[in-house]
């Protein structure tokens, strides 16, 4: 082949490619068996999808005539998928390092929301706040992400809870989007809390009739691109039946429907989910038996969010039960001010510990099973032919150790890639 490529990454210790047979998702042994090429070399093609990847010697030979605007020497290092975070919350301004120490104190997470704190104090901030700076430190964050490994990031809005900063929120994650090397998935989430001096019936109004019809105009006139749409489902947030009516409208504007459920008290938001074709549910710390098995025959992924369960001390969701139940199991960090983590390997990292999944369970739930969450695993989540040439190059012959060292990606990766082009390099060498 003379053809001219856009990036070699030869000769690694490992591939991991995950899945390689067009997967869209895998479950029980599709998760705890990965498919990985020891010795093994990548090609991405100049329009920045995966040409080719398998065995150094067979890639070598099949691209023996072609050129390359970069080659990575991997030996001794591994090849992963770039990580999916199918949940965060990263638009927002005000820190609520103030309420951690409360809840170091005791409180829980509704005693602060009650008390006007938590996500209404985000609102506030993010009211006041000027689109360039909200655009300002939602890059930085995505640029830690990133460096975290992070190659696809779910973006909700929710900290507006009115029409015009729900689309300022908006606005900024499309102007990311548009600018930055990370891919974006982006989700409305004006029913993240009923906004003070409104009645749960009022904000679901507002929402239907004010909210969703200007984003379905500013959607179709291909202003604002929009992926899915959310609700906070809780006790004293929006009940079982407001949410069924704002999931159900956004699915009818061509929404992925994709919400909180069962995080705090068990509110068959899993059925609800299965029910309404939903893409993928949140948290489900209190999803009840019944609530897996209908998720399990829906196909819809349970988004397990391990920072919140471990910082707010909640019960862990029941992870176990979900996979040997079949159900789609994905991970993402939950980055909003409760919980400052933009790491997807810690994100893993407490998965295998607190949620008891292994490491190839918790890598295929964040890569290919996140992808699916969000719609993109026919493009994303694994290393296949035709899919992007996301990928980590990890200082290290064995990829487990992304998980295993604790806080340690920052040495780990070496080089994060996004559609064959280096957007991160960590000049160092370490000898592990
Ligand atoms: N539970 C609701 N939403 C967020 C928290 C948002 C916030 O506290 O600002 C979550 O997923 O954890
Ligand atoms: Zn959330």
């Amino acid at each position: 082949m003379s053809s001219k490529h856009r990036l070699l990454v030869k000769n690694a210790t490992q591939v991991v490619v995950i899945c390689n047979h067009g997967e869209k998702f895998v479950t029980k042994h599709g998760m705890q068996k990965l498919s990985v090429i020891e010795n093994g070399s990548i090609v991405i093609g100049s329009d920045g999808l995966i040409k080719a990847v398998g065995p150094s010697e067979i890639i070598r030979v099949q691209f023996s005539e072609a050129s390359f605007d970069k080659v990575i020497d991997a030996t001794g290092m591994c090849v992963l998928p770039g990580l999916v975070d199918a949940h965060t919350h990263p638009v927002w301004a005000g820190d609520r390092v103030h309420e951690f120490a409360m809840k170091l104190a005791g409180a829980t997470y509704m005693d602060v929301h009650r008390a006007g704190g938590g996500i209404h104090f985000t609102v506030e901030h993010t009211r006041a706040a000027r689109s360039a700076e909200l655009l300002a430190s939602l890059s930085n964050r995505l640029v830690r992400m990133q460096r975290a490994g992070t190659t696809l990031v779910e973006c909700k809005s929710g900290y507006g809870l009115e029409l015009q900063t729900e689309l300022k929120m908006l606005e900024v994650i499309e102007e990311a989007r548009r600018t930055l090397p990370i891919n974006i998935s982006s989700t409305y989430c004006g029913a993240h809390a009923v906004p003070k001096g409104k009645t749960v019936a009022e904000a679901t109004q507002d929402i239907l009739q004010v909210q969703l019809p200007r984003l379905e105009e500013l959607m179709s006139a291909g202003t604002l691109r929009v992926d899915n749409i959310d609700v906070f489902c809780e006790q004293g947030v929006f009940d079982l039946s407001s949410t069924c009516s704002i999931l159900q409208a956004g699915k009818d504007m061509g929404l992925n429907i994709n919400f909180h459920g069962d995080e705090l008290h068990p509110m068959n938001s899993a059925q609800l989910g299965a029910q309404l074709g939903a893409l993928a549910i949140s948290h489900l710390e209190e999803v009840t038996d019944e609530g897996i098995a209908a998720m399990a025959t829906s196909r819809t992924a349970a988004v397990l969010l391990p920072t919140t369960a471990y910082i707010l001390r909640l019960p862990q969701p029941r992870a176990r039960d979900m996979l040997d139940a079949g159900v789609v199991v994905a991970l993402g960090s939950d980055f909003n001010p409760n919980a400052y983590c933009c790491s997807m390997p810690i994100v893993m990292h407490l998965a295998c510990v607190n949620m008891r999944m292994s490491m190839p369970e918790a890598l295929a739930a964040a890569t290919i099973n996140a992808a699916y969450a969000l719609g993109r695993s026919h493009t994303h989540g694994s290393l296949e032919v035709n899919k992007h040439g996301d990928l980590l190059v990890l200082d290290t012959t064995r990829w487990e150790h992304l998980i295993y060292q604790l806080g340690g990606h920052q040495e780990l990766i070496r080089y994060v890639v996004v559609k064959g082009n280096v957007v991160h390099d960590n000049d160092k060498t370490l000898h592990l």
